[in-house]
């Protein structure tokens, strides 16, 4: 089967900064994929490409086989930014309404998937309050119940967790194998090496490059330790580990 997501020798620059070289990654239906690697390090530059609001300097991005940027393909792709992108005047409820209508859903669908995903993120008794009242914790959860309020088959959410505390956080990792065995690909970024253990396959990213891919298992034999975090540090050490694998 052709992957959900296909990156072929990315690289992008800002002014004469160059930030991606040359990437290419392989995403596969049903897969929880991680990008983990230092603040700084690309992730971010990455993920934006993919999701078409960013553009390549050079190299090709295929989402289910559509070559991005393309606007149909958002209908199938859940997005969850590093930063909360909301409006602090309307309510959740308001919020989550307003990011639905962008797409197709109708009325009896959208209130159930409304209903369902601020259930998920533990939202549903604050969805009548102004969204500006929220703590910076509550804005992260109302993002990523924005991003699967349309169903999507690929969610793609940049350190989703950040600011959640430790129980949410563990339901909500639950509900992402729940949404992995119901078929949809995830693709993260993130800091958290608890995390990082429970996808199926990681990319460590390191000063815009892919230092190294492979289940967490594979990257820590790789490495030669027994933690997950190990594998991040050793990643962050700024030598070109690259060469030694
Ligand atoms: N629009 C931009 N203009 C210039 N430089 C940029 C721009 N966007 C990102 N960068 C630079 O690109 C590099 C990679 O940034 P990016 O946000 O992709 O990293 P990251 O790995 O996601 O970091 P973090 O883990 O802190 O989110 C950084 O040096 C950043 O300053």
């Amino acid at each position: 089967m052709d992957p959900v997501i296909q990156i072929n020798q990315v690289s992008k620059s800002f002014g004469k900064k160059n930030v991606l070289s040359k990437i290419d990654l392989s995403i596969h239906s049903g897969q929880i994929y991680g990008l983990i690697g230092p603040s700084g390090s690309g992730k971010t530059t990455l993920i934006k490409i993919i999701v078409g609001m960013d553009s390549t300097s050079t190299g090709t991005v295929h989402v289910l086989n559509t070559t991005m940027p393309n606007l149909n393909i958002l209908q199938r792709i859940g997005y969850m930014a590093q930063s909360d992108a909301l409006y602090p005047e309307l309510t959740g409820e308001e919020n989550m309404v307003f990011f639905a209508s962008l797409f197709k859903l109708k009325k009896a669908e959208l209130k159930q998937r409304i209903a369902y995903a601020a259930r998920l993120v533990d939202l549903t008794s604050h969805l009548s309050k102004k969204v500006g009242a929220y703590s910076g914790g509550m804005k992260r959860r109302l993002s990523l119940a924005i991003a699967l309020v349309h169903n999507p088959e690929i969610l793609i959410l940049d350190e989703p967790t950040v600011g959640i505390d430790p129980e949410l956080r563990l339901s909500i990792w639950n509900e992402l194998a729940n949404l992995k065995k119901a078929g949809k690909t995830i693709l993260v970024t993130t800091h958290v090496m608890d995390e990082a253990e429970k996808c199926d396959c990681l990319a460590m990213v390191r000063d815009g490059e892919i230092l190294a891919t492979g289940s967490p298992s594979e990257l820590m034999k790789m490495y030669k330790v027994n933690q997950i975090e190990a594998v991040f540090l050793k990643g962050s050490v700024k030598s070109s580990m690259k060469n030694q694998f």
